[in-house]
């Protein structure tokens, strides 16, 4: 007979195991988080295809705490004390995007998008930080008093971090006390139209207005962003062109041609040239959005990055995916400024992209009401500019790129590693030891239909031009700050995006 000791000593030994194995699992989680759907703060993600700043290696990331603490190479290697993995396979692991140029509207124009819809489009494309511009929300981010309001309303609204960009205005260009109070209340810098930006609450700017705000924001070495286009006739284009067919594009397309960017460039390198090291300027910095001309505006940019000054330029995903002849009439979701260009444009901003002349992509997501955007009239003079385009900003700029040649790692300068910089956001844009774990995981090999069925989460759908495409490069799974805060089209109950402000 088996005395009873060693009878039920196997179980013993089994119920200690399972005792042990649930408090180290439950060691790290957190009860009823409702910022993440994958509730545990210590955890690896494994994945043959990481994207860190050192390249790409098959490996784990480790994250606690919302941070990265280590990176191990060799898939399957953890380490023994591995409670939590999240083995993704072949699929990529990436640092987020950061999108830089996004008008999310409220508050104000909550009609229009607003810090719910956009930050979970962003969540779902992959996108981990936005930075929001200062128009077209009302009223126009142009004080301390009016980025409190944006504040206010972002509370509890943001699914992904958000940073603000604030207005520079000929009101606060010539009051400057009006611009430090906004500076000093957390925008990570200001932005300027040299032409009418088509709300009413944000006039535009001269050369002369940027000089005044220039010294101010070389003090707090924030930078300004402009929007460069200068028109070039008396005339507004819509009396110009009132004999053309509004419903044809090219007509829209020829009332702002390049020589508009390219006559504010010239103004603005005018200027940058004394932001060199040792100049009048130091500290001062100007980015230019949204460039479209390839050509010389292009040129006059590149000129003044080799002598010294501190200038850098975005492009968006839809000069670089579309090309004007194949727009067809009537389609006013391609409506934007500066326009989308003919075929051989689009092929030599690709070069820049790719030659590091271009510094970075940003979406310019710039939606309104189908109303306004004239969907049904297919009115090109009238309807509202702008591209709705937040979601799609990875699988647009995969799909077009990886024809032109595009690698991953490019991907990520382009889209984190120079966005973080440029706009100051400090621990992002890179998967290293000690940054925030804002990832995307991704299927870059993954094709899929925009059709109706696809899950968008941008207010209006209809909008957007990228909708009937067929794209490639899927987003999986998105982490912001070490929350899962997307997975297979599902997001976190509760919205735990971090306001970014600069100090
Ligand atoms: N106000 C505003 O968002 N304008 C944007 N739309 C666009 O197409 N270009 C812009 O600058
Ligand atoms: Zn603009
Ligand atoms: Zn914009």
């Amino acid at each position: 007979m088996v005395p009873l000791l060693w009878r039920v000593l196997p179980i013993l030994v089994l119920l200690i195991s399972f005792a042990l194995f649930f408090y180290q699992h439950d060691s790290h989680k957190v009860e009823g988080d409702e910022c993440t759907l994958f509730p545990y703060t210590h955890y690896w993600i494994s994945s043959k295809r990481i994207v860190t700043s050192q390249g790409i290696i098959s490996g784990s990331v480790e994250i606690n705490e919302g941070k990265i603490v280590s990176i191990v190479e060799g898939y399957g290697k953890q380490g023994n004390s591995v409670q939590q993995v999240l083995d993704y396979g072949e699929a990529v692991v990436m640092p987020g995007l950061i999108d830089v140029h996004v008008h999310l509207d409220e508050p104000g124009r909550t009609n229009w998008e607003g810090f719910v819809t956009g930050t979970k489009a962003a969540a779902a494309g992959g996108v981990t930080t936005v930075v929001d511009m200062p128009l077209n929300n009302h009223p126009t981010t142009v004080s301390k008093e009016t980025l409190e309001l944006k504040l206010e309303a972002a509370e509890n609204k943001i699914y992904v971090d958000v940073g603000f960009w604030g207005g520079l205005i000929p009101e606060n260009a010539l009051n400057t006390s009006i611009l430090e109070g906004l500076l000093d209340a957390g925008v990570l810098g200001v932005k300027s139209f040299m032409c009418p930006s088509g709300i009413d609450d944000f006039p535009m700017t001269t050369i002369d207005h940027i000089k005044e705000g220039l010294p101010v924001l070389a003090k707090y070495r924030r930078p300004l962003i402009v929007h460069a286009e200068i028109q070039q006739d008396s005339k507004s284009p819509l009396e110009l062109y009132s004999n053309g067919d509004p419903h044809v594009y090219k007509t829209y397309l020829d009332t702002r041609p390049p020589s508009w960017e390219e006559a504010a460039v010239k103004e603005l390198v005018d200027v940058t040239k004394d932001t060199v090291i040792g100049g009048p300027l130091e500290g001062a910095h100007v980015h230019i959005v949204h460039l479209s001309d390839s050509s010389a505006s292009l040129n006059l940019i590149k000129e003044a990055k080799r002598r010294g000054d501190s200038i850098s330029v975005e492009t968006c995903p839809h000069y670089l995916a579309f090309s004007s002849e194949e727009i067809p009439d009537k389609d006013t979701r391609y409506k934007c400024s500066p326009p989308i260009r003919d075929a051989l444009n689009k092929e030599k901003l690709w070069e820049a992209v790719l030659d590091g002349s271009i510094d970075l992509l940003s979406s310019d997501h710039s939606p309104t009401v189908p109303e306004l955007k004239l969907l049904k009239e297919g009115d090109f003079l009238k309807a509202w500019g702008g591209i709705s385009s937040l979601q799609f900003d990875l699988p647009v700029t995969w799909s077009n790129g990886k024809k032109h040649g595009l690698t991953l790692e490019q991907l990520s300068l382009l889209w984190s590693q120079k966005p973080a910089a440029f706009a100051g956001l400090e621990l992002k844009g890179a998967i290293a030891i000690g940054n925030h774990a804002d990832i995307v995981v991704w299927q870059p090999e993954l094709e899929f239909d925009l059709d109706d069925d696809y899950p968008v989460f941008l207010k209006h759908p209809s909008l957007s031009a990228y909708m009937g495409k067929r794209l490639s490069g899927k987003v999986i799974d998105t982490f912001v700050r070490g929350n899962l805060v997307f997975k297979d089209g599902k997001h976190a109950a509760a919205a735990c995006g971090v306001q970014i402000l600069a100090k």
